[in-house]
């Protein structure tokens, strides 16, 4: 089994706390709160490896607080190959509120890598191309990169016959997409602002995500949080629903989306059983604060429990 990349050029270290009823611009009392090693594609390896695959990542990570996502690295066997920088990596604010079901995330800019940093990025990249047949390129761009950096790394990863998942947002993620990695997760607020109107319904959604295929792009996956995700090829589209379980933390609950996604696509698995794993893996954490996944046999009970459709055009749905 082949390892899977992942590249988090602005890693993020997750404050969680919990404040039930949570009113912005009030005093709020809060009833917990906790760390974890985060940032799109952290969190990606993280699931990945708690399923049982061989994950490596790299990025960039601040010197200073390090220790955090190397006790990850090591705890869950992830292969270390991030550009370590001066200073802190930014730790972002994510307030739960469990009685609402809400989550509010407060994203900070992060650290500015300088152009001999990046360049060891790419010998990293290069490395980890002899060992890897996947890469996921996921999170926010950090300060002082050009918005086509992402298209730079998938433009390279192409030549070398890679498959390539994006999962970014806006400038990057449109200079990304039209430079053709393998996938793209939008989620629906990301593929608004990719097709440039309003999506409403799930025909419009589906038109929106099919625009995006073209070349390289063979699956766009549209994650529409509780209303579930859009799984659009060529061929087909497959409407995953989310299941009915209580939220405790949305955070990483589309980067599960994406590692359950390539568990099954690397398994071999129809379309179909990808959408069903990865809404499972979604379903695992957002159980729970922090990346990381439920034991098999719960994890288990949730794939058997996802409901995929098929979108026919004139509406009629089939039950896969
Ligand atoms: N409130 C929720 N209830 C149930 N499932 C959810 C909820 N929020 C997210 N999910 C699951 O997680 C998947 C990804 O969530 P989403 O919020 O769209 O991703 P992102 O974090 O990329 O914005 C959804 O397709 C759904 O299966
Ligand atoms: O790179 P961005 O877009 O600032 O996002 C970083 C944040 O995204 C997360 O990876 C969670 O992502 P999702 O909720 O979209 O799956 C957090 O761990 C992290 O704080």
């Amino acid at each position: 089994m082949s390892k899977i990349a992942t590249i988090t050029l602005n890693p993020a270290i997750d404050l969680t706390v919990r404040v039930d009823q949570f009113e912005p611009g009030r005093v709020n009392r809060g009833q917990q709160m906790q760390m974890d090693a985060g940032g799109k594609g952290v969190n990606v390896a993280s699931f990945l490896a708690d399923y049982g695959h061989a994950t490596a990542v790299t990025g960039f990570l601040g010197r200073d607080n390090a220790a955090i996502f190397e006790q990850l690295f090591t705890q869950k066997r992830i292969e270390d190959a991030f550009v370590r920088l001066p200073g802190q990596t930014r730790t972002g604010i994510k307030v739960i509120d469990e009685a609402r079901q809400q989550t509010t995330d407060i994203n900070m800019p992060g650290l500015q890598p300088s152009e001999a940093d990046v360049e060891q990025l790419m010998a990293r990249i290069e490395q980890l191309a002899a060992t890897c047949d996947w890469f996921v390129l996921a999170g926010h761009l950090p300060p002082g990169l050009p918005t086509g950096f992402y298209a730079t790394i998938i433009e390279h990863l192409k030549t070398l016959g890679k498959n390539i998942v994006l999962d970014s947002s806006q400038a990057a993620l449109r200079a990304g997409a039209q430079a053709g990695p393998t996938i793209l997760k939008p989620n629906i607020d990301e593929l608004r602002q990719l097709v440039e109107r309003p999506l409403e319904d799930e025909t419009s959604i589906e038109q929106g995500a099919r625009q995006l295929l073209r070349d390289n792009v063979r699956l766009v996956v549209v994650s529409m949080g509780e209303q579930g995700a859009l799984f659009v090829d060529q061929h087909t589209t497959l409407v995953a629903q989310p299941l009915a379980i209580k939220v405790k933390s949305t955070v990483g609950a589309g980067d599960a989306m994406v590692a359950g996604l390539i568990a099954g696509l690397t398994e071999g698995l129809p379309l179909a059983e990808c959408a069903r794993l990865a809404t499972a893996f979604s379903a695992g954490t957002i159980t729970r604060i922090g990346p990381h996944l439920p034991e098999r046999p719960v994890l288990q009970q949730y794939i058997s429990q996802v409901r995929v459709r098929t979108l026919q055009p004139a509406s009629k749905t089939q039950e896969e």
